[in-house]
């Protein structure tokens, strides 16, 4: 399946310069869409994870089916101000901007094997944010993976160390 020709790509959204990769397409395609949970399932087979974490708002797209599909947990990691108990939190920077990302302190277990999920590697500013927030909490980041890699932002080399998946690559 080509999973590339799902992605929509709009120019100068949300501001100029900016090639935005589209994910509705591919949402909307019962095939391409389970197509990618299988694959980022089967990423994960041999990491023997306990937990799916997630980063808002997308990360929540592929990190809720993925957990499902793996009967495991999901833990979802917002914006501020958005998780009602008590938060840790981690400040970072976009292709597009800055903001600070949350986690409820009681959402990992030290020693949890960890797999991050979200629809998008840029300049990896919000993988490595939700990587220190786990283990922060004590859980060891088994696998990072996504459906789309931007190569020529090399987000890659933020989060290097880490084991780095990408089902698409632009
Ligand atoms: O690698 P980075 O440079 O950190 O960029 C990638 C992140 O940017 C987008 O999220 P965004 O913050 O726009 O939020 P959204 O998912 O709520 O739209 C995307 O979904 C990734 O989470
Ligand atoms: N170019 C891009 N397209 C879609 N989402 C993004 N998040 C950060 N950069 C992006």
């Amino acid at each position: 399946m080509d999973l590339k020709e799902k992605i929509r790509v709009i120019p100068d959204f949300p501001e100029k310069g900016v090639r935005f990769k589209d994910i509705t397409p591919l949402l909307q395609d019962k095939n391409a869409f389970k197509y990618t949970i299988d694959k980022m399932k089967e990423l994960a087979e041999s990491l023997n994870a306990d937990v799916v974490v997630g980063p808002e708002a997308r990360g929540f797209i592929f990190g809720t089916p993925l957990s499902y599909a793996m009967n495991v947990g999901f833990v979802p990691v917002r914006k501020p101000g958005k998780l009602p108990a008590e938060v840790i939190r981690q400040e970072y920077s976009l292709e597009y901007g800055k903001d600070s990302l949350e986690m409820h302190k009681d959402a990992i277990k030290p020693g949890q094997r960890v797999v991050i999920i979200d629809d998008l590697l840029a300049t990896g500013g919000t993988l490595l944010s939700t990587a220190k927030l786990v283990e922060k909490l004590g859980g060891e980041v088994v696998g990072i993976f996504f459906l789309i890699e931007l190569t020529y932002l090399k987000g890659r080399d933020t989060l290097k160390g880490y084991n780095v998946e990408s089902l698409i690559k632009f």
